[in-house]
């Protein structure tokens, strides 16, 4: 049997993971991931990349808590590997507070992170203003190292990468790939002309301030400070509709100064870069599988993408779910073939 080609679209931290864990668990397939444009230029690379999230409001929760456990569980496996500093994912601990009750005291991912707890009065007593709050231990996963060294992992299970633009699923289709997989982020939005996705414009700066080890989240991701490996991101915007990627110097003074009301010693913090990062958002992130006639070919089209600000949150959980259509695809094209 000749051997099945899968291309994946998308060179993001959703299609870098896809990709692997296809190539990965199915080594008979030849596996190809196309993008125009590859880590250090793309959304995931602006991610403060912290493992958090909120639910989509019409996908089962059950199955969210899935993709959440799945991700965070593969990340924490990296931390505490050999690999930690190589693939830049490392613990983060630290602090989520609320100036009014959050309708969520407790969030649906909150086994899955370590040591969740409320925090307690005297913690609290740190925020002005703040009246409730919730401690924890998450990942961070740095995709400027990270999409790196996906890469290199992608590579050695075989895959190939090509750097071009796809102006539409039938030139795929003519290349004569089996199953296509769909992680363009925004690019969705012309590649399946799919209306649905928008962008919602964010802006971090990176800052020099080895001294903070906590994170701190204010207002559901309004203000954020994330330490990392080599800097602390600071952040952030959430501007609905916004396609500036450049950047907004009246932006970084109001973040700076909203961070510096809940980290006073940051207003003495270097700056040492500032990007912007269009998060590829949707009502709820789509995954799943269609099958597309593109010119007499019915080809399978496996959907990835639309995950708004978590895209490293659900990034292992979401393709592992898009390897399984990727079987299903195979299985009904070789019902004998043992996947
Ligand atoms: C400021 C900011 C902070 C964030 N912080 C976090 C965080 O802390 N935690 C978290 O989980 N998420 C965070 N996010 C969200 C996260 O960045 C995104 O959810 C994630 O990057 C989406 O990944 P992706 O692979 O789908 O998209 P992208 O990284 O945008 O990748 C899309 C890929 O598809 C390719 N592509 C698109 N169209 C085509 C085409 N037609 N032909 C060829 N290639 C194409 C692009 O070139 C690119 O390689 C943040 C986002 C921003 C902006
Ligand atoms: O909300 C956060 O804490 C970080 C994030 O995911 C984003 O800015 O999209």
């Amino acid at each position: 049997m000749r051997s099945m080609t899968v291309v994946v679209v998308g060179g993001g931290v959703v299609g870098f993971s896809t990709a692997v864990c296809i190539a990965e668990a199915l080594p008979y397939c030849s596996v190809t991931l196309i993008a125009d444009r590859f880590t250090p230029d793309t959304t995931s690379d602006v991610a403060a990349g912290i493992v958090i999230c909120s639910p989509f409001p019409d996908i089962p929760l059950e199955r969210q808590q899935r993709w959440f456990k799945e991700t965070i569980d593969h990340l924490l496996a990296i931390a505490q590997s050999e690999q930690a500093s190589e693939a830049g994912v490392l613990l983060s601990s630290g602090w989520q507070i609320y100036k009014e009750l959050p309708a969520d005291k407790v969030p649906f991912w909150s086994s899955f992170v370590l040591g969740f707890r409320i925090m307690t009065d005297r913690e609290l007593k740190r925020f002005l203003d703040h009246t409730f709050g919730q401690a924890f231990t998450t990942v961070k996963c740095e995709c400027s190292n990270y999409l790196p060294w996906m890469e290199k992992r992608f590579r050695k299970a075989g895959g190939q990468v090509v750097k071009q633009k796809v102006n539409n699923l039938q030139e795929l289709s003519s290349q004569g790939y089996d199953i296509i997989v769909n992680c363009s982020g925004l690019g969705a939005k012309s590649l399946v002309g799919d209306s649905e996705v928008y962008p919602v414009r964010g802006q971090v700066l990176k800052v020099q301030a080895p001294w903070l080890q906590h994170f701190i989240r204010d207002g559901e991701g309004q203000s954020y400070i994330y330490p990392g490996m080599h800097s602390v991101t600071v952040g952030g915007t959430r501007q609905v509709d916004d396609w500036r990627l450049e950047v907004d110097p009246e932006d970084s003074q109001d973040i700076l100064e909203r961070c510096s009301r809940l980290e006073p010693s940051l207003s003495r913090a270097r700056v040492l870069g500032v990007s912007v990062g269009l998060r590829p958002s949707r009502k709820n992130v789509r995954v799943e599988r269609e099958m597309v006639l593109l010119g007499s070919r019915l080809v399978p089209v496996v959907h990835n993408y639309g995950h708004g600000g978590w895209g490293v949150t659900l990034s292992w959980g979401t393709a592992l779910e898009a390897l399984g259509l990727v079987r299903k695809c195979l299985h009904e094209r070789c019902p004998r073939a043992r996947l």
